[in-house]
C-alpha cells in the first residue's frame, strides 16, 4: 500500500471539497504511465473515491509540454510473455473503467502532449479541458510502435468519433492539435494561453489551466453535468453506423488503403481493423477483450521490436550531445534558392531564425521564394496556421541576390551544386564578409568537407550539414564533421538541425558519408539486376514490397542518385559512423 504521503510522482492538493491531482514523473521530462506512477495513481485514486469529503477530481500535470506521454514504452520489453502483455492491457482497461465509472466527476486539465495511454486516461475522464497551444496534442501514435492502444482507446474513439475519423486516429497514429480536438467533440473547453512574453509562461499557464478546472469541476459538482448533445451529422453518422453494409463498406476501404500503404508488411494496422471489425459486430464487451489479445499478439512481433527500437534511436538522435553552442543562433543565410535551398529557409522561418536566402539571378531567387509561400499557403488552407501565423513567418524571409547583411549571420548554409571549386570559391568570397564567429555549413551529399575547407582561413568552423527533399517533409539531417571541424562548430550545427526539427545523425567525412553510400551499395546490386534483363518496373514493385518507400529503379533515376552512381564517390572507404 503507498502511504499518501510519501508520493514521488503525484502530487496531491485540494482545494476545498475538490482533490487535484498532479501528475509529475520523478527525473523525467514527459509524464509516463510507468509502474511507478501506476503504483501512485491507483491507490491515490481509490483513496480520492472513498474519500466523502471529496466531491472532485482533478488530473493535470506538473510539467510543460507534457500531460502523460502514454504507458511506459520500456516497461513492455521488459515484459517475459504474452499472457503478461495482455493482463497488462486488461489491467490498463480496468484502471480506465473505475475513472469512467466514477460517479465524481473526474476532469482532465490537459496542457502538452497527450498520446496514447494518456489520451486514453483523458477519455476517461468525464470533461477534457486542453489549452490551445502548439505543445497541447492528442493521438493514439502506438500504431507507431507496432501495437495498438490497449486501455481502452479502440473502444472509447469509436464511442466518442465517427467510423471513419477513429480509424484516421487510429490506423495513422497522427497528433491533432486541442483546437481540431475540440472541432472533433474530444475536448470540451480550449483554454488560451496566456501572452508569450511573459516570465516562466507556461508554469502560469499550469496554473491558469488549474483555476479553470477547479471552477469547472465546482460548476459540475452543483449542477451534475449534461450529456454532450450530438448535432445532426453526427446523428446521421451514427445512424449511418448502424447499417452493416456501410459500416464494411468503410472497413474495406480502410483495409484497401493499409495494404496500399504498407503492402501489407505491418501487422499492427490489420490488428486494429480486426478489433474493430470485432467490436462493431458483437459491441464493447468483446472488443476490449480483442483489443487485449491483439495488445498481447502485436507486443511480442518482431516489428514491434524493431518499431520501439526505431523510437528509442529516434529519441536518442534528437539529443545535443555537444552541449550548449558558445553563441545563440539568430540568423542564417542560405545560399541557393533551388528546391533544397528553399526547403531549408522553409524549415527555418517558423523556428523564428531570421533567413537571408541568396541566388545570383533574381529568376531563381522568385523561384525559391514561391516554393517558400506556396507551402505556407497550404499551411493557411489546411488550417495548419493563421493568417496573422503567416504573415509573422514570412517575415523572417529576406530574399537577395548580393552580399549584403552578412555580416549579421551566424552560420551559412550554402547549396550550390555539387562542384568543389565552386564551393570552395563561395567559401572563400564569403569569408570577407562574414563575422568571425560565422560557421559555414556546406549541403552537400558527396563531397568532402576537408577538401571543401581546403583554403579557409577557419577551416575549424567548416562542416557539412546533409539535407534531404523535401527538406519540409524528409526529417533527417546528416551532419558531417571533418577532422579540423571545432566541438563548438558541430554542436552549433546540431543545435540549428534540432531547432528546425530534425532527427539528426553525425557522421565522420568519409567517402559518401553514411546516407550516400548506403545507396551506392543498393545501385550497384540494381546495376547487376539491370545487366541480368529485369526490368526497372519489376525492380520498383520487388523493392516496394520489400519496404522501400519509393522503388529503387525510380530512385535511381532522380537526378541526385544517377549522379553519385556515376562515380563521384572516392574509391577508398573509411569508417563511417561518429
Ligand atoms: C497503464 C498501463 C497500460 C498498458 C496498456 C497499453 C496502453 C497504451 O495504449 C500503450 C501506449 O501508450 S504506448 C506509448 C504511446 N506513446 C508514444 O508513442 C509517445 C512517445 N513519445 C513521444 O512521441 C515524445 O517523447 C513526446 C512527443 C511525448 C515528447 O517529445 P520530446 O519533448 O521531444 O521528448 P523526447 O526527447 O522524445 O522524450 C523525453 C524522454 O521521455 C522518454 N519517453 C517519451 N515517451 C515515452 C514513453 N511513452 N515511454 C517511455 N519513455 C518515454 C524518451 O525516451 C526520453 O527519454 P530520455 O531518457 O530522456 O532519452
Amino acid at each position: 500500500m503507498t502511504d499518501l504521503q510519501q508520493l514521488k510522482n503525484i502530487k496531491l492538493d485540494y482545494e476545498d471539497n475538490i482533490a487535484i491531482v498532479q501528475l509529475n514523473q520523478e527525473n523525467s521530462k514527459v509524464n509516463i504511465l510507468s509502474r511507478k506512477m501506476m503504483n501512485e495513481f491507483v491507490p491515490v485514486f481509490n483513496h480520492l473515491k472513498n474519500d466523502d469529503n471529496i466531491k472532485g477530481i482533478i488530473v493535470i500535470s506538473a510539467k510543460p509540454g507534457s500531460f502523460i506521454a502514454g504507458a511506459d514504452i520500456n516497461m513492455f520489453e521488459s515484459v517475459k510473455s504474452r499472457d503478461e502483455l495482455y493482463q497488462m492491457s486488461r489491467n490498463g482497461q480496468e484502471i480506465m473503467n473505475q475513472i469512467e465509472q466514477s460517479s465524481k466527476p473526474i476532469i482532465a486539465a490537459i496542457a502538452g502532449s497527450c498520446l496514447g495511454g494518456g489520451f486514453e486516461v483523458a477519455l476517461a475522464c468525464h470533461y477534457r479541458i486542453a489549452m490551445n497551444d502548439k505543445r497541447t496534442g492528442f493521438g493514439v501514435p502506438e500504431v507507431k510502435l507496432g501495437l495498438l492502444p490497449g486501455a481502452g482507446g479502440t473502444q472509447r474513439l469509436l464511442k466518442n468519433l465517427s467510423l471513419s475519423d477513429a480509424l484516421d486516429l487510429i490506423l495513422a497514429g497522427k497528433e491533432i492539435k486541442a483546437k481540431k480536438a475540440k472541432a472533433m467533440g474530444l475536448v470540451d473547453i480550449l483554454v488560451e494561453p496566456i501572452r508569450s512574453d511573459v516570465q516562466d509562461i507556461e508554469e502560469q499557464n499550469i496554473e491558469y489551466l488549474r483555476s479553470i478546472a477547479i471552477r469547472k469541476v465546482k460548476e459540475i459538482v452543483v449542477q451534475k453535468p449534461t450529456k454532450r448533445k450530438f448535432g445532426l451529422m453526427e446523428n446521421i453518422k451514427s445512424i449511418i453506423m448502424l447499417n452493416s453494409y456501410v459500416r464494411n463498406y468503410i472497413l474495406s476501404q480502410a483495409q484497401a488503403k493499409v495494404m496500399s500503404q504498407t503492402q501489407g508488411l505491418y501487422p499492427a494496422p490489420l490488428k486494429i481493423l480486426d478489433v474493430i471489425q470485432q467490436t462493431l459486430e458483437n459491441g464493447s464487451k468483446v472488443g476490449l477483450n480483442a483489443e487485449a489479445e491483439a495488445f498481447a499478439d502485436l507486443a511480442i512481433t518482431n516489428e514491434a521490436k524493431a518499431l520501439i527500437s526505431l523510437f528509442h534511436g529516434r529519441t536518442e538522435c534528437k539529443k545535443n550531445k555537444y552541449g550548449k553552442p558558445e553563441r545563440e543562433i539568430k540568423t542564417i543565410a542560405i545560399i541557393g534558392a533551388g528546391a533544397i535551398g528553399a526547403g531549408i529557409a522553409h524549415v527555418s522561418i517558423d523556428k523564428d531564425f531570421q533567413v537571408i536566402l541568396y541566388d545570383t539571378t533574381s529568376s531563381a531567387l522568385y523561384h525559391g521564394q514561391s516554393q517558400i509561400i506556396k507551402s505556407y499557403q497550404n499551411y493557411i488552407k489546411r488550417n495548419r496556421i493563421t493568417s496573422t501565423e503567416y504573415s509573422r513567418i514570412l517575415s523572417n524571409l529576406n530574399c537577395q541576390t548580393t552580399f549584403d547583411n552578412l555580416e549579421k549571420c551566424d552560420i551559412i548554409i550554402e547549396s550550390v551544386f555539387e562542384d568543389l571549386k565552386l564551393k570552395q570559391n563561395i567559401l572563400n568570397e564569403l569569408e570577407q564578409y562574414i563575422p568571425e564567429h560565422c560557421i559555414f555549413a556546406s549541403n552537400t551529399y558527396i563531397l568532402s568537407i576537408h577538401q571543401i575547407a581546403a583554403n579557409s582561413r577557419r577551416p575549424h568552423k567548416v562542416i557539412g550539414m546533409h539535407y534531404f527533399s523535401p527538406v519540409d517533409k524528409v526529417e533527417l539531417l546528416e551532419i558531417i564533421r571533418a577532422k579540423q571541424t571545432s566541438d563548438n562548430t558541430i554542436c552549433t550545427a546540431v543545435s540549428v538541425g534540432l531547432k528546425q526539427g530534425k532527427i539528426i545523425i553525425i557522421v565522420n567525412d568519409s567517402p559518401g558519408f553514411y546516407t550516400t553510400r548506403l545507396l551506392i551499395f543498393s545501385f550497384i546490386e540494381l546495376f547487376y539486376l539491370l545487366q541480368e534483363g529485369l526490368l526497372p518496373n519489376d525492380i520498383d514493385k520487388a523493392t516496394k514490397k520489400f519496404g522501400f518507400h519509393i522503388g529503387l529503379a525510380i530512385l535511381l533515376d532522380s537526378g541526385v542518385a544517377s549522379r553519385v552512381a556515376i562515380g563521384q564517390l572516392p574509391p577508398k572507404s573509411n569508417s563511417i559512423a561518429t
